[in-house]
């Protein structure tokens, strides 16, 4: 158990920790290369290191120098196969894009992950995978599965699901495959995979959700840098916009569009908020200004979803603050994340005070009206309630916390950073 003292406000200059999906490609592109790839900046937590572990076991080279990770790689046709199960941890990413790295290079993997990620869905990988010809078996679609070797084949595959994560392994695969993967995608996903491949000399087709892998590809060994990760600069965002008298400047944060959509919608709901770009291009980056400022609510649903995916339960916090309610809508995926993100934020909403109602696909949080005198806000292992879980803490500073180990995933060192910038 832990409990925090509450904080007036948040003032002043803070860097956030390198972007965790930028992070998970650069490892698995730099393995796919051949020759020398230098990651500067990557994240260093318990997911990517997961991926970066996964790797070795493949007989990929990685050494962390001053901050920044070298991968020697021979490239995907020199990967060895693992001697071992591989541990995906805690993370999703590493999983779904693993398995597609894996399936088509005809050797034998065997996967698997901790308690939260056994729960989680792996059919939406192994499904589009089969129909290119690969064998893959599962306990029942969840891990721990295995892959056999196949020989895979070209093919067209269209989202069920609105998953980078499943798009993403279709086309780590496609990339191996000699024949045309193609991958359609209704509801536009983070495109990292597609943006990021371009460093490393690979241009795929793409034309309104119609992502085309041609053929094989070999990648170019490169240097990346991983800029900050918007979801994690979305929590100071959030505390800016939770304690009055706030004022912060989020640094050199990754701006990728696909991942924005959170500073749109809070600057709808009349937040100010000022963007300043540093630096332009496929995975532009900048600076993010915040002022404390009081929300008004609305309904959020529809293509905007999958590109705020991981900032919803923050946004259901902020709904607390606001002057109408926030609702979300299809937003069912959260359902299959870390926890179920719908239910842990609800809980969580409902022990500080709050009137919420919960819905397959969301839910909405009325404006507080009293605040408990006291009670235990739950973590449920994942990361991201963790963080809103201190945030309210700090807030209201009449709540426990039962565990919040799980930043490790994502921002291993968020507590000191948050301390670099409170007003007590
Ligand atoms: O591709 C990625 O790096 C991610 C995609 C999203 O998951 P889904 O693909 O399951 O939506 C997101 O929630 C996750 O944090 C990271
Ligand atoms: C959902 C997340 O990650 P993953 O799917 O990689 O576990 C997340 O970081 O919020």
């Amino acid at each position: 158990m832990i409990s925090f003292e509450k904080i007036r406000g948040l003032n002043g200059e803070i860097t956030v920790p390198s972007d965790k999906s930028m992070t998970h490609r650069a490892f698995i592109f730099g393995a796919m290369a051949k020759g020398k790839t230098v990651v500067k900046s990557p994240l260093l937590s318990r997911d990517t290191i997961a991926t970066k572990d996964a790797l070795v076991a493949c007989g990929v080279d990685y050494e962390l120098k001053d901050g920044d990770m070298i991968i020697n790689s021979k490239g995907y046709d020199s990967f060895l196969e693992p001697d071992n199960v591989i541990n995906c941890e805690n993370s999703g990413t590493t999983a779904r894009l693993l398995t597609g790295l894996f399936a088509p290079q005809s050797k034998y993997f065997f996967m698997t992950g901790d308690n939260s990620l056994r729960k989680r869905p792996m059919k939406r990988v192994i499904d589009p995978l089969s129909n290119l010809g690969a064998v893959i078996h599962s306990r029942r679609g969840f891990l721990p599965l295995m892959i056999q070797p196949s020989s895979m084949k070209g093919g067209i595959i269209e989202a069920k699901v609105k998953s980078a994560q499943v798009k993403s392994a279709v086309i780590l695969a496609g990339l191996q495959i000699d024949e045309p993967v193609t991958y359609i995608e209704k509801d536009q996903t983070r495109d990292h995979t597609e943006q990021m491949l371009k460093y490393f000399g690979v241009n795929l087709d793409i034309n309104n959700g119609v992502i085309e892998v041609n053929k094989k590809y070999q990648l170019k060994s490169t240097e990346f840098t991983v800029p900050g990760d918007f979801s994690s600069a979305a929590f100071f965002i959030g505390a800016a916009l939770m304690f009055e008298n706030s004022e912060v400047v989020i640094k050199n944060v990754g701006l990728n569009k696909t991942r924005t959509g959170l500073l749109k919608i809070l600057n709808e709901m009349g937040a100010k908020i000022d963007v300043l770009v540093t630096k332009e291009g496929d995975e532009p980056i900048g600076d993010i200004s915040i002022k404390f400022s009081s929300l008004n609510g609305g309904v959020i649903r529809g293509e905007i979803i999958p590109n705020i995916i991981d900032e919803i339960p923050l946004l259901g916090a902020l709904g607390l603050f606001a002057k109408s309610p926030i609702e979300i809508r299809d937003a069912e995926e959260l359902r299959v994340k870390e926890s179920d993100r719908i239910k842990s934020i609800v809980y969580n909403l409902r022990v500080v005070g709050a009137e919420v109602e919960e819905y397959e696909d969301g839910f909405k949080v009325y404006p507080m009206k009293k605040v408990n005198d006291k009670g235990v806000l739950k973590s449920f292992d994942d990361h991201r309630i963790a963080m809103i879980n201190i945030l309210l803490s700090k807030r209201f500073g009449n709540f426990d916390i039962d565990s919040i180990e799980s930043i490790d995933v994502s921002f291993p060192d968020f507590l000191e950073r948050l301390k670099q910038i409170e007003i007590s």
